[in-house]
C-alpha cells in the first residue's frame, strides 16, 4: 500500500519561546539589515519558512503568489495585528474587524476617504502647509525634513479628520500620540518603565481626549452647527440607520480615529521625506519634477489654490513617488493569521499562526523589476504593465489602504510648494537610514535650504 505524504510545517525554528526571532528582526530594522536578513532567511529555508515574531508562531511567506494568498484570501485568513497594535489601538479598530463588520467601518471611512470627497479639502491642506512653510522653512538655512514631515503631515491629520485648530490641545495630543506609536512594535511586556508600558498609558490618555472631542462635535451635531466641509469624527458620528440612531459606536469611533492618526502620519511624512532624498540624489529627477510643477504654477492665479485637475497633471512627481514607495516603502510588511489549516506550496500553516508577508520581497526582485536597484520612474509611466500582486507599498484586495488618495494629495501638494519656493542639498553624503519600524534617514535628513 502507498504511504500518503505527511504533511509538514515549513521549516525553520521557533527559537527561544515567546521571544523567537522577534529581537532579531528588530535589530536588523535598526540596522537597516531587515531586507537582508528576510532574504537571507529565505535563501535558508526557502519561499515558505517558519519563525517565532511578538509571542506567535509565525509563517513568512513572500513573492507574487504568496501576495495573493494574503491579499485574496479573506475567508481564510483573518486580519492580525500584533498583541501590542491590538492593545495599543483598540479592538475595535479596522486592522482587528473581519467580515460584516469591517466591511460597515471601511464604508464609513470611504465616505471621508473617497476622491469625490477630498477634492474639497486640497485648499485646506495647502493652507496648513503654507502656514507650515512660514513657520519652519522660511528664513531659515538648514532644517531636518522628516521631524518636519512629521509636524506637517500631524497637522494635516488633525485639521482635517478631527477638525482641531492648532494650540495647546493639538499639541498636548502629539505629545502623547507619539508616546503611544512607540511601543506599538515591541514584545507586549507591560512592564513599568518599558516602551510598551509607556506607549499604553499614552493611548489611555489618547483615548480620553478623542472621547471629549466626540462628545463636543455630537453637541454640535445636534445643533445643526455642522454641514459641509466635515471633519471625520463629524461624518463617523452622522452616519445614522433606519430609525435615526448612531451605526458606528463610539469606541469604534475612538479606536478608528486612532487608527487612522497612526496610518496616515508616519506613512506620508517618510514618503514625502525620501522623496525630497531622491531630489536632492537625482539631478535629472529634481530638473523634470520642478518644470512639471512649474508648469502648473504659471496656470494658477494670484491667491488661487491648486485645484483637483491641476493634481491630475502631476503624473511625473507622482511617478517618482511611486518609485520611491517601491524602494523605500514605508510599511515594511504585515500579519495575518489563519481561520483554518492552509496547505500552501506542500506544506501545511497551522490554524491560529501568523502569516507574515514583506513589501520588499518583490518590489526588489530582479524578476520582476528590472535593475531593482536603480531609481527609475519610467517603470510607472504604465500602470498597467506592472503584473498584479509584485508591487505593493499599499496592500492589497479587501484590505488596501483606504489613506491611497488621501496620501497621494498631501505629497503632491507638498512637494509643489518645496520645489517651487526652495532649493535644498544635503547635509551629510550618507544616504543610509533605519527602521524603527517606519524608515528613518540618517539624522532625519538635515538639509541647507535657499529660497527661490
Ligand atoms: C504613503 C502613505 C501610505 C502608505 C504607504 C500606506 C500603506 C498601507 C498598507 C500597506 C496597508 C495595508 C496593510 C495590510 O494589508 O496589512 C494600509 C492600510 C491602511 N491604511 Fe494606509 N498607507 C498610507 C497612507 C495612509 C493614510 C494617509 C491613511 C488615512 C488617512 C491610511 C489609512 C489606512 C488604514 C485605515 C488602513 C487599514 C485598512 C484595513 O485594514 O482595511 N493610510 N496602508
Amino acid at each position: 500500500r502507498k504511504r500518503q505524504p505527511t504533511k509538514r510545517v515549513p521549516p525553520g525554528s521557533l527559537g527561544i519561546p515567546f521571544i523567537g526571532q522577534s529581537l532579531d528582526l528588530l535589530w536588523a530594522m535598526r540596522a537597516n539589515t531587515a531586507e537582508k536578513w528576510m532574504s537571507d532567511r529565505a535563501k535558508k529555508y526557502g519561499p515558505v519558512s517558519k519563525m517565532s515574531l511578538f509571542g506567535k508562531p509565525t509563517v513568512f511567506i513572500h513573492g507574487q503568489a504568496a501576495n495573493k494568498l494574503v491579499f485574496a484570501s479573506d475567508g481564510k485568513l483573518s486580519n492580525h495585528q500584533t498583541e501590542s497594535v491590538r492593545m495599543i489601538l483598540g479592538d475595535r479598530c479596522l486592522l482587528e474587524l473581519n467580515g460584516e463588520d469591517h466591511k460597515r467601518i471601511r464604508k464609513a471611512l470611504a465616505l471621508f476617504l473617497k476622491p469625490d470627497s477630498l477634492k474639497n479639502y486640497i485648499g485646506k491642506i495647502e493652507e496648513e502647509i503654507s502656514i507650515h512653510l512660514e513657520m519652519h522653512w522660511v528664513g531659515k538655512t538648514e532644517v531636518k525634513v522628516l521631524p518636519l514631515m512629521k509636524k506637517l503631515t500631524f497637522d494635516i491629520i488633525c485639521s482635517l479628520l478631527f477638525g482641531l485648530e492648532r494650540g495647546a490641545r493639538r499639541d498636548e495630543l502629539v505629545q502623547y500620540f507619539q508616546e503611544m506609536i512607540e511601543g506599538m512594535w515591541s514584545i507586549p511586556f507591560n512592564i513599568p518603565f518599558t516602551r510598551f508600558n509607556r506607549s499604553l498609558k499614552a493611548s489611555l490618555r489618547v483615548q480620553k481626549m478623542l472621547k471629549k472631542l466626540i462628545s463636543e462635535k455630537r453637541t454640535q451635531l445636534a445643533k445643526g452647527g455642522e454641514s459641509s466641509n466635515q471633519d471625520l469624527i463629524t461624518c463617523l458620528l452622522g452616519i445614522r440607520g433606519a430609525h435615526g440612531e448612531e451605526v458606528i459606536s463610539e469606541d469604534e469611533i475612538i479606536h478608528n480615529v486612532m487608527l487612522i492618526m497612526v496610518a496616515g502620519y508616519d506613512t506620508s511624512s517618510v514618503l514625502i521625506t525620501f522623496i525630497v532624498r531622491v531630489l536632492a540624489n537625482y539631478s535629472n529627477v529634481h530638473e523634470a519634477v520642478l518644470k512639471e510643477q512649474e508648469e502648473i504654477k504659471k496656470g494658477i492665479s494670484y491667491g488661487c489654490f491648486l485645484t483637483w485637475e491641476d493634481l491630475g497633471k502631476m503624473k511625473y512627481t507622482w511617478e517618482v513617488a511611486m518609485e520611491t514607495l517601491r524602494m523605500v516603502p514605508p510599511i515594511f510588511g504585515g500579519f495575518r493569521e489563519t481561520l483554518e489549516e492552509i496547505e500552501y506550496q506542500g506544506y501545511i500553516i497551522p490554524k491560529g499562526w501568523q502569516v507574515f508577508w514583506v513589501t520588499s520581497m518583490t518590489h526588489m526582485d530582479d524578476n520582476i523589476f528590472l535593475e531593482p536597484s536603480k531609481f527609475d520612474p519610467a517603470r510607472f509611466e504604465n500602470p498597467a504593465s506592472i503584473p498584479p500582486y509584485v508591487y505593493v507599498p499599499f496592500g492589497g484586495g479587501a484590505r488596501i489602504c483606504p489613506g491611497y488618495e488621501f496620501a497621494k494629495i498631501e505629497t503632491l501638494v507638498t512637494i509643489h510648494y518645496l520645489v517651487t519656493r526652495f532649493n535644498w542639498k544635503l547635509c551629510c553624503s550618507n544616504n543610509s537610514f533605519k527602521r524603527d519600524p517606519m524608515p528613518e534617514p540618517t539624522h532625519g535628513l538635515p538639509i541647507k535650504i535657499t529660497p527661490k
